[in-house]
């Protein structure tokens, strides 16, 4: 029987059905999703889901009913897990490559074990809209923390950014399948930060934008540091111009990261709207950065939920200083996934300071046809 997943839960977002479905696609569990993306106006699926579920459907061989635009109910049957190979999808418009990511790259991880080839996903669609990771935090923050704690290794090349709202944009991702489980991790000291770094990209907007976003991100960063007496950090944001003839529309946005001495990495960033100051955009990118780092984890409010579902593969106990205050509801969100279709168990201890730690006993995964495969 259909293992059935309530999409309006907690967050009632796209990340509930990109999860679900990976974790159905490895567990071999046929899952049933209702009332998908019922927290948004509107709700239902958008081209960025349905290509994502169509790409999952394809690694894994899986039957899947009901994936239309608009859609609030879907079924996915899984089959087996392809070989590495090539796979393409396509959001047509902006919608979100990174996003595509999420559902994919678990996946590919662990397609026929055990094999040294990698897979090449090229992602068409999105590549720096708002309410999902850019794809030069994915580059900087993500894929970083992901090889570092889990083992995950994974190249990336943008071929061309695609901005909201034509998109247009193409990356291509290499990912290497895993030879053993993934690795658990602990990181629970934060230290200094070592260093932040940032990219500030445009395209067909003039010339001095660019240098207006490092700007503006340059200055607040120098007043906020030096209050902190950490002016000596090292600062270094690029501006970066794309070629017109190798963008489809005109857009802009900042990233920044800092990367912490523990090991741990926070990201801030902001995409570019019509009419917004390039040195105001720099800013925004330098508050939410700011924003991370006065929250004192070892991970920003991102990366804490996009971790979740490696900590509920990996052999073993995981665990990660996040933020003070509440844990992010994204967040709360991926564990209540990871607990409804996999044995992982996570717990959250709220610390005197403030901080929470999310600790998880993950299951060892490995795919059923590669039991000689070690942990
Ligand atoms: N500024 C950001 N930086 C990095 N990651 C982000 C940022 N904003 C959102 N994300 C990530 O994007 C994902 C969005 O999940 P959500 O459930 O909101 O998806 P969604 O409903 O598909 O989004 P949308 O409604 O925009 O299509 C989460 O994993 C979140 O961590």
């Amino acid at each position: 029987m259909n293992i059935s997943i309530n999409g309006s839960v907690l967050e009632g977002g796209g990340q509930i059905l990109r999860n679900s479905v990976t974790l159905s696609a490895l567990s071999g569990k046929a899952i049933h999703i209702h009332q998908i993306r019922n927290g948004r106006k509107p709700p239902g699926l958008k081209n960025q889901h349905r290509t994502g579920l169509q790409l999952a459907a394809e690694i894994a061989s899986a039957k899947l009913t009901g994936a239309t635009n608009g859609s609030t109910e879907i079924e996915f049957t899984p089959g087996a897990l392809k070989t590495p190979g090539d796979f393409v999808a396509d959001s047509v418009t902006a919608g979100s490559t990174t996003l595509l990511l999420q559902i994919a790259l678990p996946l590919l991880l662990f397609a026929s074990q055990p094999s040294k080839t990698p897979s090449r996903l090229t992602l068409k669609g999105g590549t720096n809209a708002t309410h999902a990771p850019q794809i030069d935090y994915t580059e900087n923050v993500f894929l970083p923390f992901v090889r570092r704690f889990f083992g995950i290794r994974t190249e990336l090349q943008v071929n061309r950014r695609g901005y909201y709202p034509k998109g247009g944009g193409e990356v291509l991702f290499s990912v290497t399948p895993l030879s053993q489980c993934l690795k658990s991790f602990g990181l629970l000291e934060r230290g200094n930060v070592r260093c932040i770094k940032g990219i500030a990209h445009f395209a067909k907007l003039p010339g001095h934008i660019g240098p207006s976003m490092v700007d503006g991100a340059k200055k607040l960063l120098s007043v906020r540091l030096a209050e902190d007496s950490s002016s000596s950090i090292p600062i270094e944001i690029q501006s970066r111009r794309e070629r017109n003839d190798n963008t489809v529309g005109a857009g802009s946005g900042v990233v920044l990261w800092a990367e912490l001495e523990g090991g741990g990495i926070i990201g801030g960033s902001a995409v570019g709207t019509k009419g917004i100051d390039a040195s105001l955009l720099g800013e925004k990118a330098a508050q939410d950065l700011l924003r991370g780092l006065d929250a004192g984890g070892c991970v920003d409010e991102w990366l804490e939920d996009q971790i979740i579902i490696f900590m509920a593969l990996a052999e073993g106990d995981s665990a990660i200083l996040c933020g003070k205050g509440e844990l992010q509801l994204h967040t709360r969100t991926a564990i209540w996934v990871a607990e409804q279709l996999t044995e992982a168990r996570f717990n959250t201890e709220q610390l005197e300071s403030g901080h929470t730690i999310i600790r998880c006993k993950g299951i060892g995964y490995r795919p059923s046809a590669s039991s000689d495969i070690p942990c």
